[in-house]
């Protein structure tokens, strides 16, 4: 069977396999297309379904074509009219033919389509629907909202100032970024944001990708979200050198380096030798990084360790001496990243719209109707979960939780291993996750570690945080049952929970799904914070210890022998036992 009929089984359920989209094509075996492939091809095709539907009925190419079923027709016409390497089919396949003979007004109309919405390429088109066009709403207007292009003027090179005049002329601010998220088609407004200092937003159909100050580094597309870590470290000069643990592609490498950078000018330019140390572990991502680097100017400034794992740092090394600042983005499950969603809507397109004056097609009863893909779903829409969310349907939900605990695992030891630089007395901890166990369940297991009690590390409170964050009104969320021996009071966790910044996605605030939080600590002065959580510390370590990193992906723990502390050592104690693949927190 071709790839077109295996998908158009999976979404109609022919087979009766139910569940989750995932579910569906991992359960069942013995297809010729690969589950990548098919799954790639259905998300895809769902994302344009509410284009694509509007196009294949006015093409009216199901009341011609007696093959195709509305899913057929739907996957088919995005691989013709979208997909890079068109119709995955050889060019005498049946379904290809069928489709082929509508290119013309397929083509015709998805232009249509394309101008309606103000797109003037394909390009800026794509770019919308990936940043989530064609979705979400803005809460009690019912207006339909897009995730807005939001675009750093890197402060390396230029000025908000500049480009307003140079790359921008004409264009209008707006104070209320709801203009921004509902702009009509080619409008040309744009929103400077009130937490981030130069960060603009502007509607999602604004091609700048073309613009040369894009190009040449003068501007960098950075969703607030993840603009809010470099801000959030406020950076001082008697920080010395900042930290990236994880650093490719490099934007808020980039950012923390501006942020230097800006600092060295009031000092009157003088470079005083101060870096941004930029670790990536995967040699291919850093040299992504690399050009990031470059083409942002900040190749003085920064240090790239490509290929080096963070974990197997030493911190007393000399080259951290002066290193002060720590930032901690590490690998997360994307949960928060916009256009990754977690259930799937396909329009489907009506077979009666597009024949003449409506009238239903003559002849046979349709070869559709034999596929297993019933008439009456013709004119609906089709709504799957993407992963597992049904209990009893254990073996993707069990993998999804294992994956997620083995993620908080490894952010954990990257968060605890920031903690033991001997000069470092802030650290931000960040995820595009918006799962609890990788985000306020990694800090708070992190306070409460032997590392934080040792060395006096505290959350950085609501109060003392940088005014952009500190106004900033998402904040951290518990979610009960998940770490029920925390032992605190509940005054104690809606300190650190007020202390958590989150992002929620698809909302008028315009951002991605992303979780912040900083960690400072006074050198040399143990924590009163700390001491109150010690009574907690041997709870915790023993959850650690269940979920330890169990590897996969490219953050697989360094192959040295660290020490670990056991979950009744650390209250007693006694220290430096020695177990391979495990480190003490
Ligand atoms: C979420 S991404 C970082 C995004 C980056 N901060 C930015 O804003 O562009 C996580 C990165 O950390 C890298 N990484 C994962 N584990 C690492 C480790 N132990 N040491 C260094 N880099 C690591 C991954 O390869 C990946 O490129």
């Amino acid at each position: 069977m071709s790839l077109y009929y295996e998908a158009a089984a999976v979404l109609a359920n022919a087979d009766n396999t139910g569940g989750s989209l995932k579910s569906r094509i991992y359960k069942q075996s013995g297809r010729k297309s690969s589950p990548a492939q098919l799954f790639a091809l259905v998300t895809e095709s769902a994302k344009w379904s509410v284009v694509l539907k509007d196009v294949v009925e006015k093409s009216g190419l199901l009341a011609e074509e007696k093959k195709l079923s509305p899913i057929l027709a739907l996957l088919l016409s995005h691989d013709l009219l979208i997909s890079k390497n068109g119709v995955a089919a050889p060019a005498n396949h049946v379904l290809k033919l069928a489709i082929n003979r509508h290119k013309a007004r397929l083509s015709a109309e998805f232009t249509k389509a394309r101008i309606a919405r103000g797109h003037p390429t394909l390009e800026s088109f794509k770019n919308a629907v990936t940043d989530g066009e064609n979705k979400t709403s803005l809460a009690g207007s019912g207006k339909r909202i897009q995730h807005p292009r939001w675009v750093r003027v890197n402060t390396l090179k230029t000025t908000v100032a500049e480009q307003l005049a140079t790359t921008f002329p004409g264009y209008e601010r707006t104070n209320d970024l709801s203009d921004v998220l509902c702009a009509p088609a080619s409008s040309k407004i744009y929103y400077l944001d009130g937490n981030i200092p130069n960060l603009l937003a502007f509607p999602s159909k604004v091609d700048l990708s073309k613009s040369a100050a894009y190009k040449s580094g003068h501007l960098i597309f950075q969703d607030k979200a993840s603009c809010f870590p470099a801000y959030f470290l406020d950076i001082k000069p008697e920080d010395g050198d900042v930290i990236d643990g994880c650093a490719a592609p490099g934007n808020k490498t980039t950012h923390a380096a501006a942020i230097v950078s800006e600092q060295l000018s009031k000092n009157g330019g003088s470079g005083d030798g101060r870096k941004v140390i930029a670790f990536e572990k995967d040699k291919a991502r850093a040299r992504i990084l690399s050009k990031m680097v470059k083409l942002a100017s900040a190749d003085d400034i920064v240090s790239i360790r490509s290929g080096h794992d963070f974990l197997a740092t030493k911190p007393d090394a000399d080259d951290f001496q002066h290193v002060g600042a720590i930032m901690l983005d590490p690998s997360c499950s994307g949960s928060g990243i916009v256009g990754r969603d977690d259930s799937l809507q396909m329009h489907l397109p009506d077979p009666s719209l597009g024949t003449q004056q409506g009238a239903k097609p003559k002849g046979k009863k349709r070869k559709r109707d034999q596929e297993g893909i019933s008439v009456a779903q013709s004119s609906s829409t089709i709504k799957l979960e993407l992963d597992e969310t049904v209990p009893e349907e254990t073996t993707v939900q069990d993998k999804f939780a294992e994956r997620l605990s083995a993620l908080s695992s490894f952010q954990l030891r990257m968060l605890c291993h920031a903690m033991r630089f001997p000069k470092v007395c802030k650290i931000t901890y960040s995820t595009c996750s918006v799962y609890f166990e990788e985000n306020e369940g990694v800090v708070f297991q992190a306070l409460l570690s032997s590392v934080a009690k040792d060395r006096g590390w505290r959350i950085l409170k609501r109060q003392d945080q940088v005014e952009g964050m500190k106004k900033w009104n998402i904040r951290g969320l518990w979610e009960d049952g998940k770490l029920q021996k925390l032992g605190m009071t509940d005054q104690e966790r809606h300190h650190v929970l007020e202390a958590c910044i989150r992002c929620n996605k698809g909302t008028g605030d315009g951002t991605m799904g992303f979780f912040v939080a900083a960690l400072i600590r006074d050198e040399d002065a143990p924590s009163e914070m700390a001491a109150s959580y010690e009574k907690c510390a041997i709870e915790v370590l023993a959850h650690v210890e269940d979920n330890e990193w169990n590897g996969f992906g490219h953050e697989e723990p360094s192959k040295e022998e660290e020490t670990v502390v056991t979950a009744s050592e650390s209250g007693t104690g006694k220290k430096n036992k020695k177990r391979p693949r495990r480190q003490k927190i």
